[in-house]
């Protein structure tokens, strides 16, 4: 294929018999995208367990699986896929992804041409790696509607892209729009710093030398001097909260590779949380609970979003709630923050015991 496809065309399956592509992207809760290396027994004998205490589960063929290993994590997810009660599919609480290997490498054709037929009907989400433009999608959306339509599935796999080179953060509004598909977009900051020749060596999350200084006390040069450490990522994951919002899909932050800093891995979540990502990855079981936390609104945020929703009646003019003006685009705020703990109360029994006991305050 070159080129975008015409509007009329959007919407028509790539394969004859393939599965008719979705015209809107369900909003599964995906706070946690928890990766596993489906080679490693041990990891492998915790994923029955976990189903159903995060919202996703990924077997990750790609970078950190050994290349002596990528058959045997492939064939692994296989059969985890095929043995785990309630992982994968529409209604399964815990979803089923994967990241498959780069489109240049040796493995990725079989990646697709097993997991496809052995596992198309459990898998939710393909993830791809590396992702430098729409060409990329085009490829993966056409091979896949072929599969689908061989293996006989009838629900289209959608393709989540990772951001991890200059040309795909350059691209990342065509990357999008690329195909129906498209489910969502993370940041890969450790390919992407290299990529970009940046001098971190960190999976992630901030650098204490990336900072801004408070100005100097000419009267008292010696004076000690505040120093604010930035955030690496701002600018890369604003782009990509712009870019999701505009196609309807949904951005995620990504890797956070210092396990033992829960403290630094909460706050740049919460920063992509705030700046409008759904969701995060997950490298240790220990990230679970902190992407979990983060990616629910709190108590007190619902009770507030509901409490302007009542006070705004049909949502139009302006009200005053504790000194603070609320109006029309405050309330379109609010329904964002109520409509999520809508959806993770449907699937998160805890949650809904919290949200369900918020009385609103006139
Ligand atoms: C990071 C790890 C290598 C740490 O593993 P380990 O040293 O074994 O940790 P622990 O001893 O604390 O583990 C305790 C037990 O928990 C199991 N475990 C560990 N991690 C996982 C997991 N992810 N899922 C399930 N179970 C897990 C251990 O096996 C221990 O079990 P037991 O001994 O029976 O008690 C390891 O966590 C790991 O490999 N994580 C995944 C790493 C990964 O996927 N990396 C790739 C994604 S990041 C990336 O690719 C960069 C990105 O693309 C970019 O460019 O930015
Ligand atoms: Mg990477």
């Amino acid at each position: 294929m070159s080129g975008p496809r015409s509007a009329k065309d959007f919407f028509r399956p790539l394969a004859v018999g393939a599965p008719t592509p979705l015209t809107e992207i369900p909003a599964r809760p995906s706070r946690a995208i928890h990766f596993f290396d489906p080679s490693n027994p041990k990891m492998a004998a915790k994923i029955p367990d976990m189903v159903g205490t995060v919202d996703v589960l990924l077997g990750n063929l790609e970078d950190a699986i050994k290349a002596d290993n990528k058959v045997a994590a492939r064939e692994g997810l296989v059969q985890i896929a095929r043995q785990t009660e309630g992982l994968g599919g529409p209604a399964a609480k815990t979803q089923l992804w994967t990241r498959i290997n780069s489109l240049d490498s040796p493995w990725v054709l079989d990646d697709l041409t097993t997991l496809i037929p052995a596992i198309g009907d459990r898998l939710d989400v393909v993830m791809v790696p590396k992702v430098q433009g729409a060409e990329d999608i085009h490829y993966v959306d056409r091979l896949l509607a072929q599969l689908e339509a061989k293996a006989g599935l009838t629900r289209p796999i959608l393709v989540h892209a990772i951001l991890e080179t200059a040309r795909g953060v350059a691209n990342v509004e065509e990357i999008c729009g690329a195909s129906p598909r498209m489910q969502g977009v993370s940041l890969g900051p450790a390919d992407l710093a290299a990529d970009r020749r940046m001098k971190t060596t960190r999976v992630g999350g901030g650098h204490p030398g990336y900072l801004v200084r408070g100005d100097r006390d000419v009267d008292n040069p010696d004076a000690p001097r505040p120093s604010y450490q930035q955030d690496l990522w701002h600018y890369t994951i604003a782009r990509m909260v712009d870019a999701c919002a505009m196609h309807g899909i949904y951005p995620y932050y990504g890797p956070f590779g210092d396990i033992a800093d829960v403290v630094a891995c909460e706050d740049q979540f919460r920063n992509a949380f705030l700046l409008g990502c759904v969701g995060t990855w997950s490298l240790h079981p220990k990230q679970i609970a902190i992407a979990n936390r983060v990616f629910s609104p709190s108590v007190e945020d619902v009770a507030h979003a509901r409490r302007v929703v009542a006070a705004m009646g049909d949502g139009t003019g302006a009200v005053m709630l504790d000194g603070k003006m609320e109006d029309d685009a405050s309330l379109k705020q609010c329904l964002v923050m109520v409509e999520l703990a809508e959806q993770l109360a449907a699937i998160d029994p805890e949650l809904k015991k919290q949200y369900d006991a918020i009385e609103v305050q006139a």
